[in-house]
């Protein structure tokens, strides 16, 4: 298996710094001569490669942007995404006994979730490249996040769905945003595979979390929760846990972990446990991990109410398998009703989250109560999408309203 390495040899033709490496056989390739998503020589996944790595001191602003020095540009397409919540979350905290337990809630993103973070990176990216139509498979996140920001680039943007198994709030995002929606009799892996053969006839950009530089501003989720981190508790998380779909947010933040290391800013050994928790019903990544394999097996069934994890082939898992490994983390499956039992106690604390980013919550604690995270522990929960994005399970998951007449007396008889 890879060991992902940064230190690979400068290719003559890099172009302002940046560059992108195989990550497989280390070939170099220049990032803006070609519109790339694989290596050309062994079909491995692109990583953005620098001149030199950034530490804590050359990052200053606010949002994604405020780490441009570890990013392709200074600036891009923006509604000022980043910036979001570290929340104290103290009665979850109390009932699985952790020392310290916090919750990044990505949701609070301008279109709802992280994709944001990742679009307002590619969409640049795509721009510097003057592609005119932009592309992505989804289960509904990516869709909205990259009709909000393609939009405003002036770009053409088509997104291929999983017909029937994506939220209402995200179809009616992509919709109104001015994407193109197309959706498929099959499931995400499936609609990826069309999404994909139309980027390699160059018939449009690719924005899914196969390319690298949307990965790029991901990474940003990485330091923001550091940073935000050792400024409010004073330290690094001992281990950081997140909801597994396409693994992009797993690989993004195992290399800003990386990336710090290089620069001198951070040490190996403080590397935040990754913590992979996917729906049992779609976990390929986490019997990867159990049975010590360096590659996951694809499932072709796949089902959970966490649809936006609702993903059998994971396309980053050779970047992120490494990644939760090399930190000493885990990935634990959680069943549906262990995501909705998480998503009710995140709402009772305040935190509305869609059932994918309960995941997180569900994870941490079905591994406390097994002994494998211990009490003293500082961990950090990554909560992906906002409560609005999936009503139905919103809905479903709280209580029914009651009917009363229209006065007083009534609606405190049903007290
Ligand atoms: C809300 C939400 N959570 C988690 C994920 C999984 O993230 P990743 O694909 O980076 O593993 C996704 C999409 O894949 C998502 O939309
Ligand atoms: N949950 C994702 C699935 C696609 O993942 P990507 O990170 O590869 O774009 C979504 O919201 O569509």
């Amino acid at each position: 298996m890879t060991d992902l390495s940064l230190d690979v040899p400068t290719p003559p033709e890099a172009d302002g710094g940046v560059w992108l490496s195989c990550i497989e056989c280390e070939n170099a390739v220049a990032p803006f001569d070609d519109v790339v998503y694989r290596c050309p020589d062994c079909d491995g996944l692109l990583e953005a490669r620098y001149d030199d790595y950034p530490d804590w001191s050359e990052f200053e602003g606010r949002g994604v942007w405020r780490y441009s020095a570890a990013l392709p540009f200074e600036s891009g397409v923006s509604i000022e995404e980043g910036d979001t919540p570290l929340y104290t979350v103290p009665g979850i905290e109390d009932d699985l006994g952790l020392a310290d337990l916090r919750v990044k809630h990505e949701g609070m993103n301008p279109t709802g979730s992280f994709k944001d973070r990742g679009m307002t990176v590619g969409v640049k990216v795509a721009d510097e490249l003057g592609v005119g139509r932009l592309a992505c498979a989804s289960t509904g996140n990516t869709s909205a996040a990259l009709a909000c920001y393609g939009t405003r680039a002036g770009k053409q943007v088509l997104v291929l769905l999983p017909a029937g198994k994506v939220a209402a709030g995200k179809v009616a995002q992509a919709s109104l945003h001015g994407a193109k929606i197309c959706e498929v009799d099959g499931n995400f892996d499936d609609c990826l595979d069309v999404v994909a053969e139309l980027a390699n006839r160059g018939e449009a950009y690719l924005l899914n979390s196969l390319n690298p530089f949307r990965l790029e501003g991901q990474k940003t989720i990485g330091l923001e929760i550091l940073e935000q981190s050792k400024a409010e508790t004073g330290a690094y998380p001992d281990r950081i846990a997140l909801p597994v779909g396409n693994a992009g947010n797993t690989a993004a933040l195992y290399k800003s972990f990386r990336e710090l290391v290089a620069a001198g800013a951070m040490d190996e050994s403080e590397m935040p446990k990754l913590t992979g928790v996917q729906a049992a019903g779609a976990a390929p990544m986490v019997e990867a991990i159990e049975n010590d394999w360096n590659e996951v097996q694809p499932w072709d069934e796949v089902e959970t109410r966490a649809t936006a994890i609702r993903i059998g082939n994971p396309v980053n898992a050779p970047k992120a398998l490494p990644g939760i490994r090399a930190t000493g983390g885990t990935a634990v499956a959680v069943d549906d009703d262990e995501i909705t039992d998480a998503q009710r106690a995140l709402a009772r604390e305040g935190v509305g989250v869609e059932p994918a980013s309960a995941a997180s919550v569900a994870g941490v604690r079905k591994l406390r109560e097994a002994g494998e995270i211990s009490a003293d522990e500082h961990v950090v929960c990554l909560t992906t999408g906002h409560l609005l994005k999936d009503p139905d399970a919103a809905a479903a998951a709280g209580s029914e309203p009651v009917s009363v007449p229209a006065d007083a007396d009534g609606v405190l008889d049903a007290l």
